[in-house]
């Protein structure tokens, strides 16, 4: 490459000079002309190079520090100043020997020689022609050698390929000048400039960079034309080096700019922010990212956090997107990952716990506690989620709460009841305006927990809208393969509930989504007889009030017989929830008196009661009597319950139609067709005038008529009280009945059994007519509620009527055997 030494030669401080001596850094063709006339000496004396090759035309500086060398000079420069220039063949030799050099060579003419304030002697040489050692003459003081010219094979300056190589050397040589950082971009001028093209070569190979080896086998080529091919591959080869170099250089330097332009702007958001709010957020963007790295986080999500916590860094805070983004992070935070409670397995405690806080329910607790055993055995919480069915106010979700306290989790409770949009329980993406992760991850958070007992209330209740189906998300929530990476919208991040005991409750079965149904066990919980809750209210209802409002039992005392007005009184259900506001009412007039100084009676009397709760209600669900023909009992089952209803029946002269009342379903309506034609069909049999079924209408109602009715089970019922109707015979006494009639006269089973029984002998009944198939719910009923009822199990219609229709005729009855 062109030498700096030369373009910084102003600089040297110059000593000695020789006053005729031109620099004359490049060479024009008639210099040239006039070199090569210029005869070579025979002897000459030599100076061996240590680490270059002088080439013919070219200009360089050498230093001169061995006394042999300072020696040639200063004799040379005072007789011609034309020396012997070679190369040495190891750099390292100090002293060497005709063997140590290379033969063949060029002469120079030294231009300058200059005395440089370190003691050294640096001599412009300008290289003249190539010569070949013939035989040394001299060793001492220093080389001298015979020597004869090289001829160089010139081409002709017109031959084309010649002048192409040239053109390509020049070329080249200006594409390196600008890849190269180390030579000043002033060369290219230099090499522009070159008129002569064996100088050309001969500078370029000169400057180029390459070993003394590479270029000394350039200074032995005889052929010009060769010698130029043959530069300008070694300049191919520097070019592609440069070309990698510069490559590698600009990725490295592009990766610390990227650094640097981050840091650059960060600062200088930092000033604007702190201009602009006089707030900087940096120090509690690094307080959360401390708190970042104590939670326990698997490797992706605390990458995530990293990833988000850095985009709130570079957001500006005046922008909306800084509050979403803030609240984001503070979700990462604020909600536990991987921090459990251990759980107690003493499952002595947890029965001790559960009879505790609930009275009765022993199979309940039974199922729990195996629930809690298998548990405590796998250990990985994939039993089946627990679906508590029953009534209101029976206890369903105070279980959840004693389930809790007995594992030592944490306990939370979501009302389901309403929900219509699937984003309250997945959340809402990010970008909404007033985004929230819904509401499981939202009950996560206040739990603090990853496995809190988790209630999720009256799952029966959740209804689809055009926002989505919940139930599929709660699919997810409750799928114990699924529920390991659950996708909250707002989120965005899988969150692993399947450490989560979940609990369901629900009123009733036929409304949960099937699909949610499969994958909960369903335990159901009946409700209670009026025994059990004068004592749910002795043992829970009342100390639970009374400490409430701040009194004890020394304050109040509420006897069983006053406990049991209360329950035959003024509730009707089968749960207790109303019996405790009755309760509540009670303990809330005591808390009164004693507030303000008023007497009243520490131990409650009926009259107490009565003037709290004023007049008990209707007792609309009592069995009255069976003076007319036409009313039987019959068993409902309602979400709040079992309950007694009364189906009528009236005949009135007509021409057989038939009349129905009491706001019925479409399935009560089919059951009175199914029996008034079964009545016809069968009506001799029956004992049944069949003029009459032509001369009168019948009536069918079933009170009260603003509540809406339906379902198959009063099929026997319609049947007993319009036989009755069509007789006039009076029904057994304190009889009720419930099933399903088909017109081949079978009676079919029905559901909500348990419910049912419960009612009748609330309602003071004591037979009951069931289809023989309902016989294996009656077993299961504790014996305690079932004492003192008959039970009847059927098969056909005709057994129905022959239990439940006396041969006695109603008082009043209508003389129906005269044909009108
Ligand atoms: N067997 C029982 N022993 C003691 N207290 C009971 C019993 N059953 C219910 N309770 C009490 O009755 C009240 C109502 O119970 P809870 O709220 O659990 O009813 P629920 O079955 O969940 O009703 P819903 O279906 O309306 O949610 C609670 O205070 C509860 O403690």
């Amino acid at each position: 490459m062109p030498n700096q030494k030369i373009l910084a030669l102003d600089n040297l401080s110059l000593q000695e000079m020789d006053p005729d001596a031109e620099l004359i850094p490049l060479m024009t063709p008639e210099d040239e002309e006039e070199m090569n006339n210029e005869a070579l000496p025979e002897d000459i004396a030599i100076l061996p190079l240590r680490n270059t090759v002088l080439f013919p035309g070219v200009v360089i500086p050498i230093t001169a520090g061995r006394d042999k060398s300072i020696k040639l000079i200063n004799d040379a420069n005072a007789k011609g100043k034309i020396i012997g220039v070679v190369a040495q063949i190891d750099e390292n030799e100090e002293d060497p020997s005709p063997s140590d050099v290379h033969h063949i060579g060029t002469v120079a003419r030294i231009m300058r020689v200059l005395k440089m304030p370190d003691g050294n002697t640096t001599v412009i040489l300008q290289g003249k022609k190539r010569f070949e050692v013939e035989a040394f003459t001299q060793e001492e003081p220093y080389l001298r050698a015979k020597i004869k010219e090289v001829a160089e094979e010139r081409p002709d300056d017109k031959n084309v390929e010649f002048k192409t190589i040239v053109d390509s050397i020049k070329e080249l040589a200006i594409q390196i000048i600008k890849e190269s950082p180390s030579i000043p971009t002033e060369a290219t001028f230099a090499i522009k400039n070159i008129e002569s093209n064996p100088f050309l070569i001969n500078f370029v190979s000169s400057n180029m960079n390459l070993s003394v080896e590479e270029k000394q086998k350039l200074l032995s080529i005889p052929n010009l034309k060769d010698r130029a091919l043959e530069t300008l591959r070694f300049m191919n080869l520097e070019l592609q080096k440069l070309e990698v170099r510069n490559d590698i250089q600009s990725k490295v330097r592009f990766d610390l700019d990227q650094q640097q332009r981050e840091y650059f702007l960060q600062q200088q958001m930092k000033t604007i922010q702190e201009e602009l709010g006089g707030v900087s957020y940096e120090a509690e963007i690094e307080e959360m990212r401390a708190k970042g790295l104590k939670k326990k986080w698997d490797d992706k999500t605390a990458k995530h956090f990293e990833k988000e916590l850095s985009k709130l860094q570079r957001t500006n805070p005046n922008s909306p997107d800084f509050g979403i983004q803030r609240n984001y992070i503070e979700l990462f935070l604020e909600l536990p990952w991987n921090e459990f409670t251990k759980d107690n397995f003493d499952l002595k405690r947890a029965q001790k716990i559960l009879d505790r806080d609930h009275y009765g329910l022993e199979d309940v607790k039974k199922r729990i506690i195996e629930h809690l055993a298998v548990l405590k055995l796998r250990n990985d919480m994939k039993s089946p989620i627990l679906c508590l069915y029953g009534p209101p106010g029976v206890g369903k979700t105070s279980i959840g709460k004693s389930v809790a306290e007995a594992l030592g989790r944490e306990y939370i409770r979501m009302s389901l009841g309403g929900l219509r949009d699937e984003a309250e329980i997945r959340g809402h993406r990010k970008t909404y305006i007033g985004a929230m992760p819904g509401r499981i991850l939202q009950n996560i958070k206040k739990a603090k927990t990853s496995n809190p007992v988790f209630v999720l209330d009256e799952i029966d209740k959740l209804s689809t809208s055009h926002n989505g189906d919940p139930s599929s998300a709660l699919l997810e929530v409750l799928d114990p393969e699924q529920n390991k990476e659950f996708h909250d919208n707002f989120l965005e991040l899988g969150y692993d509930l399947s450490k989560v005991m979940f609990i369901a409750t629900s009123n009733s079965l036929s409304t949960i989504q099937p699909a949610l149904r499969d994958r909960m066990e369903i335990i159901e919980m009946t409700g209670y007889t009026i025994e059990e809750k004068i004592e749910i209210a002795k043992t829970h209802l009342l100390p639970k009030q009374l400490k409430e409002h701040g009194l004890t039992t020394k304050d109040l005392q509420i006897g069983k017989k006053q406990l049991e007005k209360i329950v035959v009184g003024y509730t009707r259900e089968s749960g207790v929830r109303g019996l405790e506001k009755k309760i509540a009412q009670v303990v809330r007039h005591a808390a009164k008196s004693i507030a303000m100084d008023e007497t009243y009676n520490v131990k409650v009397s009926d009259a107490d009661i009565l003037e709290v709760l004023k007049s008990p209600r209707m007792e609309r669900d009592k069995y009255e009597n069976n003076d007319v023909a036409g009313v039987v009992t019959g068993l409902a089952w309602t979400s709040v319950g079992g309950d007694i209803l009364f189906i009528e029946s009236l005949i009135s002269k007509g021409k057989g139609a038939m009349t129905m009342t009491g706001n019925l379903g479409t399935v009560m309506k089919e059951s009175v067709t199914i029996a008034l034609e079964y009545i016809r069909a069968n009506a001799e049999f029956l004992g049944i005038n069949p003029d009459v079924l032509n001369n009168y209408n019948i009536h069918i109602h079933v009170p009260e008529g603003a509540t809406p009715k339906d379902g198959p089970s009063a099929g026997i019922a319609m049947l007993t009280s319009m036989v009755s109707s069509f007789t006039q015979k009076r029904i057994k006494k304190n009889i009720a009945m419930t099933g399903e009639i088909t017109l081949r006269g079978k009676v079919l089973p029905v559901g909500g059994i348990k419910e049912k029984i419960l009612a009748a002998k609330r309602a003071n009944i004591k037979e009951i007519i069931l289809c023989k198939e309902n016989k294996r719910d009656i077993e299961e009923i504790k014996p305690d509620y079932i004492e003192g009822l008959t039970f009847h199990y059927v098969d056909k219609m005709s057994e129905v009527l022959d239990i439940a229709i006396t041969n006695q005729k109603v008082k009043n009855a209508k003389n129906l055997e005269s044909k009108n």
